[in-house]
Order: structure tokens, then sequence, then C-alpha cells
């Protein structure tokens, strides 16, 4: 029972991520020494709300994978924290909640349908796997399979025996999604889910999805490159470059009134992109700055048109544009005393 709702307070967030930081070590030379530090995820904060889907994009390498991983544990963070419905992730014998039981509240769905399926099982099988490890008898974790093939769109009978060969990328993800559904979990997170099929089959699939969330209460992070799924899908979106949070916010107010100029641009190098859009705000150019040595201040700024000089000297702080909107821009923060008016048009 979440006591902060029957209190009338706001609601707490299903999970709470602070200073989340992810770096990885380059190893060289004879002695294997570290030589260089890539930055993946550098000091990323935000929340998960209970019910939500949570979009997140961003340009390849910009860290949308490893704080995927973060956020399912398959790895620890070097430093911050994470609280899950108000316990902190990790400590089961600090009061916290332990790993084994977040990993079963938080589960995963990733882009290669093939890659979480075991080839020499039947289906039925692979999604019955994780509830029988965990203790559900094997009848019961069988029923809980075939109930949730048909809860995927596969019906049971034809599809239970099948292998994962036998089957078309859209029903191999689809059983992926009853797998990851297998132990009831609260919360999950879906890497390019829908990045390997095709339109049609996308489509589909995401309707599913937004099916299953209602029916089973879920809450999803939803990460994707693609812009246009992100739309549909997400309730806020959260904007990523170079391993920090630029701008996150309703998803109406960051397709609509884009503050950062990143975000500005990714949505302008649409090949959809409103026409006034892409006349106020050039779509992006290049790649983006090696992870390992990031520009110093705001990391865009080797790439923004709007670039100053306080944007090399000083790193933006996330600036609140009300309604849940936040950015981290010098010239898109009305208090900063460098805000542009086509920075927030
Ligand atoms: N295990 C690792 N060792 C070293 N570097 C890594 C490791 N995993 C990721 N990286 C680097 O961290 C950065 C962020 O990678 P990540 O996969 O999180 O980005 P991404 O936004 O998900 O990209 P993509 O969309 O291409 O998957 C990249 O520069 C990547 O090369």
């Amino acid at each position: 029972m979440d006591t902060h709702l029957d209190r009338g307070g706001p609601a707490q967030p299903l999970l709470t991520l602070e200073g989340l930081q992810k770096h990885f070590p380059i190893k060289g030379g004879l002695l294997g020494r570290t030589v260089a530090t890539v930055r993946a995820v550098d000091g990323v904060t935000f929340t998960v709300e209970k019910g939500e889907t949570l979009g997140i994009v961003g340009e390849s390498g910009c860290g949308k994978s490893t704080t995927a991983r973060l956020l399912m544990r398959l790895m620890p963070p070097d430093t911050g924290s994470m609280i899950f419905d108000g316990e902190a992730v990790g400590e089961g014998n600090a009061g916290g909640i332990a790993l084994r039981d977040y990993r079963r509240q938080v589960q995963m769905v990733f882009q290669d349908s093939y890659a979480s399926l075991n080839p020499r099982l039947p289906i039925e099988d692979s999604i019955a796997f994780a509830p029988k490890v965990h203790g559900v008898s094997d009848t019961e974790a069988r029923t809980r399979a075939r109930d949730l093939l048909a809860a995927v769109g596969l019906a049971p009978q034809s599809f239970a025996r099948r292998y994962p060969h036998e089957l078309s990328g859209g029903q191999r993800q689809r059983v992926n999604i009853a797998r990851a559904l297998a132990l009831r979990p609260r919360l999950v997170i879906l890497d390019e889910p829908v990045s390997a099929l095709d339109k049609s089959v996308e489509a589909q699939v995401l309707n599913l999805l937004v099916e299953l969330k209602e029916q089973f209460g879920l809450t999803y992070v939803f990460i994707s490159h693609d812009l246009n799924v992100v739309q549909f899908i997400s309730d806020r979106v959260l904007v990523m470059y170079l391993g920090e949070v630029a701008e996150i916010g309703p998803v109406d107010a960051i397709y609509e009134k884009p503050a950062h100029p990143y975000t500005r641009a990714l949505l302008a190098s649409r090949p959809s992109m409103d026409p006034a859009m892409r006349r106020t705000s050039p779509p992006l150019t290049g790649d983006p700055p090696n992870p390992v040595n990031p520009p110093s201040g705001c990391r865009f700024r080797t790439r923004c048109p709007l670039a100053e000089d306080i944007c090399a000297s000083s790193k933006p702080i996330m600036a609140d544009l009300g309604g849940g909107h936040l950015a981290a821009c010098h010239i898109a923060n009305p208090a900063s005393g460098h805000s542009k008016a086509g920075a927030t048009a």
C-alpha cells in the first residue's frame, strides 16, 4: 500500500537515481595499465514515476545502454544511489532491498530477440525458467508461461512447444516480453525493443506494450534512438548527451517546446521534422566528441550553434522550466542572464 498516496501527498517515485556514474577503464601496454577512461555515464540524476513510460533518447554512444544496465544492476555504478520504492538498492542487510529481490521486480527486454532465449528450449520452457528458479512449482510456472503467451498474442496451443528459430522476429520479441513478465515485475527496461523489427511489426509490438502496461500495472523505461517511437510510447522523455542528462520533461514539452539546443537539433534531424522548427534550429552535424575526453563546461558546446564563452568555462546546471521540464543549458535557462529567445521558442 502506498502511504504517500493514502495521505494525499505526492506519489513516491518508483525509482530514484542520483549522481549515477559508470566509467570504463581502457587498458593498454604490456602491463595492462589503465591508459584512459570512457565516461559512459557521468553523474546522471532522474526519477521513474509509478505507472509512467519514461523514454530515453540520444545518439549512439551517449550512454543509453549503460544506463539500462545500471538500472537492471547488471553491473554496479561507480558512485551514485538507486532508491527503489523508498528502499536503497543492493543493501538488503542494511534496511534496503536486496539485489535478488530488486532483480525480480525489474526486468529487461533487449533489441536482439534471439539473445535472451535458449535456442535448445521450447519457448514455454524459456518463459517458465525464471519463475522455477524463484521457487514456483513446475505446473504453476508452465501455467504462467501459457497465460503469458496468450497475453502477448501467441496462442499457447500452437506456440508453447515451438523453438525460437521457428518464430518470426516479431513473434520472438513477443516471447521475450512474456519472459520478462514471468516474474511479475513492476518495472520493465526496454532497450531498443522494436529497432530490429519491420515497421508494420514494430507498430503491433508497440501497441502490445501499451496494452500489457495497462493490464499488468507496469512502469516502463523505454530506450530508443528512434524519436518517433519514443514520442508515441512515452509520458516523459529524457535526452542524454555524452553520458549526461541534457533535458527531461513531459513528452509534449520535449517535442513541442524543446529547450536544449541538442534536443532541438535531434528533432530537426528527423526526416518528418516540422519545417518551421527546421528553420529556427539546424539539424545535427558531425559526431559526438570522444567520451574519453569530453569538452569542458557544456559537453554539447562544440556542436552548438548558440554556444557562448560561458558554455566552455562553466557546466550548466539543470534549470527548472516549469511543469516538470528541466534542461541543462546556460542559454535556455531564464535565470542565467544568457537566455536567448530562439533557445526556448
Ligand atoms: N564495457 C565497456 N567497456 C568500455 N567502453 C564501453 C563499455 N560499454 C560501453 N562503453 C562505451 O561507453 C559509451 C556509452 O556506450 P552505450 O552503449 O551506453 O551508449 P548507447 O547510447 O547505448 O549507444 P548505442 O545506441 O550505440 O547502443 C560508448 O563510448 C561505449 O563505447
